[in-house]
């Protein structure tokens, strides 16, 4: 509790004039985030693929009373794209306050279909292009001293079904910039890594994946975008969202792992999750 509970001292000040990019922000959580970044006068730099969604979101930024906000769209598959996004930055801000990194890559909700080819297209936008952006972002994040924002999962933390590949994605996150952290400690360097480990959100895309197999309610996005934020300007090492359930399930995991997994079982209907 005393790890990983929030000071409460944020204040949306923290965020006033910050750059920020914010990736995945043309729908979910990341729209989301794109929006609260707006009422706080922030800075932001949006991307995803879908262009004309990036549009809108844009324009409500700009009304909500960003400070600026633009995109870049492009497909975090393609290798070259982390660059251009971080180029983007560079060249219209000159330096970056906090890195947001938060797209996913499509993936299914049912048993392991074998398919490695898809496994690895996953990593490559899961993770090998959150590892890519920070590269590309980490001398303008060290020069102000800013933040990274990793967003992770329950799947991320624990095994699940259904999930094989997206949780690998997420996993690697974990290990990834866990020890990127401890590196920055030792060397001294003060960017911030916040991972974030969610569990089940409303955003349309999850409810569609998961809804007939899921007990339990999706926990709102709007208040989990703000918790992100929140987390990343207070520099916290993890957040957990839902607040309240996720400590204590974790502390489960270690001391009794059989009966853990057995009650991450039962909160799926199976029977509703056939092999295509
Ligand atoms: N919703 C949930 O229950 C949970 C979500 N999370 C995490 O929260 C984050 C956001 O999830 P959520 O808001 O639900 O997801 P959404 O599906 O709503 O958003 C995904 C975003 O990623 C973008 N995206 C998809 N493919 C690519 C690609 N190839 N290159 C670049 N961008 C891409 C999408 O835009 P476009 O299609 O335009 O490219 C979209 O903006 C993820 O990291 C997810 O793992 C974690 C736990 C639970
Ligand atoms: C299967 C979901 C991924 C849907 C997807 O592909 N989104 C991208 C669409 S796009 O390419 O068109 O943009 C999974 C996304 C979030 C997962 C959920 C999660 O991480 C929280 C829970 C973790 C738990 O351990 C397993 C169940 C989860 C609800 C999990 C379920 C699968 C996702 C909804």
């Amino acid at each position: 509790f005393y790890f990983y509970s929030a000071p409460e001292n944020f204040s949306e000040e923290m965020l006033r004039g910050k750059r920020v990019i914010v990736t995945g922000a043309s729908s979910g959580i990341g729209e989301q985030m794109a929006y609260h970044l707006a009422r706080m006068e922030a800075h932001i730099l949006l991307t995803a693929r879908t262009e004309a969604k990036l549009q809108k979101v844009v324009e409500r930024c700009l009304e909500l009373g960003a400070a600026s906000a633009r995109y870049v769209s492009g497909s975090m598959e393609d290798t070259t794209f982390p660059e251009v996004v971080v180029k983007e930055a560079e060249n219209t801000w000159g330096g970056l306050d906090m890195l947001i990194l938060n797209h996913i890559g499509y993936s299914y909700f049912n048993y392991f279909n074998g398919d490695v080819g898809h496994v690895r297209k996953l990593l490559e936008i899961n993770f090998l292009s959150y590892v890519a952006m920070t590269v590309h972002a980490l001398p303008m994040l060290k020069e102000s001293e800013g933040s990274i924002v990793v967003v992770s999962s329950l799947a991320g933390k624990t095994g699940n079904p259904f999930v094989a590949p997206y949780s690998a994605t997420k996993f690697a996150l974990d290990g990834f910039f866990s020890s990127l952290r401890h590196e920055f400690i030792i060397e001294k360097v003060n960017v911030s890594i916040t991972l974030c480990i969610l569990g089940y959100i409303n955003t349309e895309s999850a409810v569609r994946a998961v809804s007939h197999a899921i007990r339990g309610t999706p926990a709102p996005k709007e208040e989990c975008a703000l918790e992100i934020i929140k987390s990343g300007a207070l520099r916290q090492r993890e957040l957990h969202y839902p607040p309240g359930m996720m400590g204590s399930l974790l502390l489960l995991q270690a001391i009794a792992p059989e009966f853990f997994d057995s009650l991450i079982r039962s909160s799926y209907k199976v029977e509703n999750v056939r092999r295509p």
